[in-house]
């Protein structure tokens, strides 16, 4: 590409220096820019890019985005946004492909993951060859690779679709987190299907308000746009959870078709007769294309929402009912999210990723409809995150559990110990006994004390952490593994 191409392609910019610049790559960390690269100069939060473009400069950038001129001699590209450049400009390097995928984008406070799973795994056993790109990892024809976060910046995210194209994969199915949609990282990518789960209190560090966050997520919505075109698999479709209040918002901001699922309201795919066990989750389902009884190995309602919203995505690729309710049914779960840790104890051990009120007042809930024993919940809540949902959390894991142990999660820059009394104040104001709870800093400490403490029968929750292999304490990022752990301290004490 040629820097007059760049300058094309944002019509407001302006070209200081040579328009013929060949541009051979596009970086947005000085650390890693190659020769001939485009280094964009991102403002962000922590640091500002353009103090770095003369360390880009030195390993070999030929040319510069800048939202200010540097007194730096190099072309330079001035625009008004870098990050709105950095999408438009890495669409077009990599041949805008997300309009040769089909692709599958999943917004919401909780169940993106496990929803993205689920119709990975429906599309896949229907024969369209489907890539995945969420928290956990990236994946596509058998390789995977770990995520350092759960939506890719737009150059990252560009440059992975197009590899994707390359290796002959059919259909991305992708978490679309709130932040990524404020910041514009997936601006420009042409989804066919938006997913929205649900919405609840989370990021409140990040969005400010609940108003702003839900602001947010609409983003998703509004920019889905419908030309109605003659060839159906040009539409695009909204689908919507018809139990949350924020779906009737999303409804209308789109030009999407809207397609709805849920089970307390009626919905275009409802499911009813929801019968939980231990072992798993039964469900009747009735859609626009047929009826059927679906048992998933996953335990929840919860997870019920979640699989509605993979079979009307997956109803939508044209993928038979039958065909769904099959592949549902061989999921055993996915990684970290209610899995059973099994070391040969006489009692219960799941680890979950539950990281909201939300979603810990969901696994808690489903946990009391099958415990017979006592309910021993281990959890904390990071640090430099939203700190309005700690004192909630605290609340939520009290009600619904017989002990508590509050421990530490990521901690990250903040003071262990002070997280963990912002967790505390929740059961104070409630003044839960305090012979129901302790605080322990050490993870690991308290999730043995746990399994200690843990009687036949029992069910120890592990909840914040899932699939996650580290604990990030200060600026350090250490091994930690909450299954590992708890196996080991199971191992402790049932030799
Ligand atoms: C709040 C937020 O989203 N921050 C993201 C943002 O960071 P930032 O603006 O602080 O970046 P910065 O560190 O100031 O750097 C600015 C620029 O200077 C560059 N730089 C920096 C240092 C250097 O030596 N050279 C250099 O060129 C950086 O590469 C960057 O381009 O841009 C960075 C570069 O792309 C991201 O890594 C970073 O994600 C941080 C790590 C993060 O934790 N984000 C979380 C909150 C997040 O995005 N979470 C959502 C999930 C939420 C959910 O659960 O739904 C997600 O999608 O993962
Ligand atoms: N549909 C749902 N509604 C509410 N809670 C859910 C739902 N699905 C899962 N959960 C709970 O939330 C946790 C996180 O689920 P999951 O990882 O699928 O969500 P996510 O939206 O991808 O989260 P993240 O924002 O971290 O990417 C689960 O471990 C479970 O406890
Ligand atoms: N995607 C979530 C993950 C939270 C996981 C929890 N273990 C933590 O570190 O807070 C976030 O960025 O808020
Ligand atoms: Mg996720």
């Amino acid at each position: 590409m040629l820097l007059s191409e760049a300058a094309h392609l944002l019509i407001t910019s302006q070209v200081l220096g040579d328009v013929h610049t060949k541009i051979s790559g596009m970086e947005i960390d000085s650390r890693q820019v190659k020769s001939g690269d485009l280094f964009i100069c991102l403002p962000g939060f922590t640091v500002d890019g353009h103090d770095y473009a003369a360390q880009a400069i030195q390993k070999g950038a030929s040319a510069l985005v800048v939202e200010r001129q540097l007194e730096l001699d190099i072309p330079q590209l001035i625009v008004s946004s870098c990050r709105h450049a950095m999408a438009v400009l890495s669409d077009h390097f990599f041949e805008y492909p997300s309009r040769t995928l089909n692709m599958i984008g999943i917004t919401g406070t909780n169940g993106k993951t496990t929803t993205s799973y689920l119709i990975e795994r429906i599309m896949n056993d229907a024969h369209i060859n489907t890539g995945l790109i969420g928290t956990i990892e990236m994946r596509y024809n058998g390789t995977a690779t770990p995520m350092p976060r759960t939506t890719p910046e737009a150059l990252e995210l560009q440059r992975l679709l197009h590899e994707m194209v390359q290796s002959d994969v059919k259909s991305c199915v992708m978490e679309v987190s709130s932040h990524a949609l404020e910041q514009g990282r997936v601006k420009g990518t042409d989804y066919r299907t938006a997913i929205f789960t649900n919405i609840s209190q989370d990021h409140l560090d990040y969005h400010e308000t609940m108003e702003e966050y839900i602001a947010a997520k609409g983003l998703f919505f509004a920019r889905l746009g419908n030309r109605y075109e003659i060839d159906p698999t040009k539409r695009k479709y909204a689908v919507l959870n018809n139990d949350d209040p924020a779906a009737e918002y999303f409804r209308k901001i789109t030009a999407a078709d809207v397609i709805t699922y849920g089970v307390d309201h009626p919905a275009d795919v409802h499911a009813s007769q929801i019968r939980i066990t231990s072992q798993g989750t039964t469900f009747q389902v009735d859609t626009f294309k047929g009826n059927t009884e679906i048992t998933l190995k996953m335990v929840g309602k919860f997870n019920v929402y979640n699989a509605l919203a993979a079979i009307t995505a997956a109803l939508i690729e044209n993928i038979p009912l039958e065909h769904i309710k099959s592949s549902l049914e061989q999921i055993a779960g996915v990684d970290g999210r209610v899995e059973s840790v099994d070391g040969g104890q006489p009692f219960a051990v799941i680890v979950d990723y539950a990281h909201t009120p939300d979603g810990l007042e969901n696994v808690l809930r489903t946990i009391n409809e099958f415990a017979e024993g006592n309910i021993i919940t281990v959890f904390g809540c990071g640090g430099d995150r939203d700190r309005t949902k700690r004192p909630l959390m605290g609340q939520i894991a009290a009600k619904y559990s017989d002990y508590v142990f509050i421990t530490s999660d990521n901690p990250r820059t903040e003071d262990p110990a002070a997280i963990l009394t912002d967790i505390q104040k929740g059961l104070e104001e409630q003044q839960v006994a305090t012979d129901k709870y302790e605080c322990i800093v050490d993870r690991r400490q308290a999730i043995e004390k746990a399994v200690e403490m843990a009687k036949p029968g029992d069910v120890v929750l592990i909840a914040g952490k899932g699939h996650e292999t580290y604990q990030i304490i200060g600026q350090q990022t250490l091994d930690f593994d909450d299954r590992l752990v708890a196996k080991e301290a199971i191992r402790g004490l049932y030799k």
